[in-house]
């Protein structure tokens, strides 16, 4: 039997080989030749970190059609299968050896799993050239690092990666031998005449655990298909409760304080919530905007982005809201759109604020205004979960050196949010570290958006916002986030925030209030302003947030307003109560903090409601 390096050297031409051969590591050797082998290729293309390397995959991906160029320089649109357009969770499946049982999530039995994975991915990329790439998550050279592999048959996806990961080709050449590496093995398979995945009823994505690989097949939408985002969080996220560090769903920002303070946010909000907007909004800085590791270094809790790109919902993004991305978007720096319309080459969106062309190309093909998809369901001119990917060094907003430090910046304030429409106020600060990872991150509720495939505006437990991404006993993530708090010297403040309370269909807030919720948790930070005790935490005082609307925005705030907003909801607060410990009452290995912070409040709301009723002004508590 020949070893890996010897069968790969019968595989590779001598240009490619030779690339491989500079990384003396036999589990990548090992890795690689099975899989070649596997999934039989007809040609490999390795990259290394060399620009020309990274031009071939771009190249590649309007030569074989999966990309194609729009009007503006560097722009391209690439389309995913009308059936194919968000996250597949139902496919998406947890490998675990027998016995394993992980609540609420999609497990399977792992020789089962790969079992079938195999027997899907056999010989899918014949006819086919397969890229091998390598980056690493987080920074280089810094104890957030985590190398990864990339395999794919869609220079679509290296492409993308390109755009969102640091290169790792040369990361792999110093860590020599090592099994300390992530794998991703993808094929789009078989594409129709667009260029789209075909065999969407083999569509998979199983997760390994047990060997840190993640296959996909048969799908080309960048959540179940880019390794290094998703597919790599399910895997870090076992990494980090097991070495007790947070791996999260979370945008990683700054915000500029009096006389010059910067005080760093991370944000946890579920797909289609707000990160990304609130990371971009004008007047602060972004950091990351989805994906967020933190360690305790020195005691202090410390972030970095995982990604040095965005791969951002398009849809609504218009000058007057975003005028930072909106720019960008029209900008001749290297992007690609995604399931968007194109007319004459140039690229149209859902609700950009300008008129949109009645015909075009886009995710449905040649469409025309009212074009009606097999289901009978009128086409918009884009899909609602249409995507940009673009680099961050593009953003003139962007804080270069919080993204490049390789010890990360110390986070001030963690913040969590979701789709409520009538329960939270729209921001309030946690009593401590327990109390908001709690009621704030492990109560979290929120609407199901357009991000995953199936039904939206359901109302879904999803706790810190990484239920669909969860790989570890809910009990054991819960448990570690508060080891986490407790080992710091100084732990971050805890806000929730709420941008989607309606009343009789009419949203409470406009899309830019939250610059102002981060301007009062940025004061609150550092005890630069009062709050008004509640039952479920401390909210901001009028007077101050009058001052900031009229600072930030230019606005009057009524008081009106304010008490339509902060009112406190008793009904709705305690059935909520209800619902999540229903939720957890069930399951063993759950931390007793969490009953005992859910008791605490219910008996906080209770009391109040005694005193002063269902619905409470906060001048009323203002005055107590
Ligand atoms: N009503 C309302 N909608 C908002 C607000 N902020 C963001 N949105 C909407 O939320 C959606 C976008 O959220 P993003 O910021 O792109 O989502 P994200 O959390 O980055 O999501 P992923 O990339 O899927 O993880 C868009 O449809 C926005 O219009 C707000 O303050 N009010
Ligand atoms: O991964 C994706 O498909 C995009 C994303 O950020 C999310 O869904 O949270
Ligand atoms: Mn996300």
């Amino acid at each position: 039997m020949k070893n890996a390096l010897e069968r790969l050297e019968n595989l590779l031409e001598k240009e490619q080989f030779e690339k491989i051969k500079e990384i003396d590591n036999p589990y990548l050797h090992e890795f690689l030749a099975e899989w070649i082998e596997w999934l039989q290729p007809s040609k490999v293309f390795v990259c290394t970190d060399s620009p020309e390397d990274e031009e071939y995959v771009r190249w590649k991906a309007l030569y074989y059609g999966e990309e194609k160029m729009l009007e503006m320089p560097r722009h391209t649109v690439h389309y995913d299968n009308y059936y194919d357009q968000a996250r597949d969770k139902a496919n998406t499946k947890l490998l675990v050896p027998k016995g394993v049982t992980l609540p609420f999530l999609n497990t399977m039995d792992r020789e089962e799993g790969l079992r079938e994975i195999r027997e899907i991915m056999k010989g899918i990329m014949r006819g086919k050239e397969l890229f091998i790439c390598f980056f690493v998550l987080g920074p280089k050279n810094s104890v957030f690092t985590i190398p990864a592999v990339q395999l794919t048959d869609s220079a679509y996806v290296a492409h993308s990666e390109f755009l969102l990961y640091r290169k790792g080709y040369e990361e792999f050449v110093r860590m020599g031998p090592t099994r300390n590496f992530l794998k991703f093995v993808h094929s789009a398979g078989e594409l129709d005449e667009r260029k789209t995945s075909k065999n969407l009823d083999k569509r998979r994505i199983y997760i390994d655990l047990v060997d840190e690989t993640v296959y996909s097949a048969n799908t080309q939408y960048g959540g179940n298909t880019i390794g290094l985002k998703k597919l790599a969080f399910r895997l870090t996220i076992q990494r980090a409760v097991r070495e007790g560090w947070l791996s999260e769903h979370m945008f990683l920002m700054r915000v500029n304080g009096p006389n010059g303070r910067k005080t760093y946010f991370t944000g946890a909000y579920p797909s289609m919530c707000g990160k990304t907007s609130t990371a971009m909004i004008p007047w602060e800085n972004i950091v990351g905007d989805d994906l967020v590791f933190i360690k305790n270094l020195d005691g202090k809790a410390r972030a970095v982005n995982v990604e040095i790109g965005v791969f951002g919902i398009i849809e609504g993004i218009n000058e007057k809201d975003d005028p930072i991305i909106w720019k960008v978007l029209h900008s001749p720096v290297e992007i690609i759109f995604s399931n968007v319309l194109v007319k004459d080459g140039k690229p149209y969106w859902n609700g950009m604020g300008i008129p949109i062309p009645d015909e075009g190309e886009n995710h449905s093909g040649k469409w025309w205004r009212g074009k009606k998809d097999k289901e009978g369901k009128e086409i918009p001119p884009s899909h609602k979960n249409a995507r940009f990917t673009v680099r961050l060094e593009a953003f003139p907003n962007l804080d270069k050196e919080a993204l490049e430090n390789p010890c990360g910046v110390e986070v001030g304030g963690m913040i969590f949010g979701g789709r409520d429409p009538d329960t939270w106020p729209p921001v309030r600060e946690a009593f401590n570290w327990q109390h908001g990872v709690i009621t704030m991150g492990a109560s979290l509720e929120s609407e199901t958006t357009a991000a995953t495939l199936g039904k939206e505006g359901v109302r879904a437990f999803n706790p810190m916002s990484i239920l669909d991404f969860l790989s570890v006993h809910i009990g054991d993530y819960i448990r570690n986030y508060l080891e986490f708090g407790r080992k710091l010297k100084k732990t971050p403040k805890i806000f929730a925030v709420n941008y989607f309370l309606r009343e009789n269909g009419q949203w409470l807030n406009e899309k830019l209030d939250k610059a102002v919720w981060l301007k009062w948790m940025e004061l609150r930070v550092h005890d630069d302003v009062g709050a008004i005790e509640t039952p479920i935490g401390y909210i901001p005082k009028y007077e101050d947030l009058k001052t900031l609307f009229k600072q930030v925005l230019n606005k009057e705030y009524t008081k009106e307003d304010y008490e339509k907003q902060f009112k406190i909801r008793i009904p709705e607060l305690l059935a909520k109560i209800d619902r999540i410990w229903k939720i957890y009452e069930p399951i063993d290995n759950i931390p007793e903090e969490l009953f005992k912070e859910l008791e605490a409040e219910k008996e906080r709301l209770v009391k109040a409601r005694e005193k002063y009723g269902d619905y409470i002004s906060p001048f009323t508590l203002l005055k107590s």
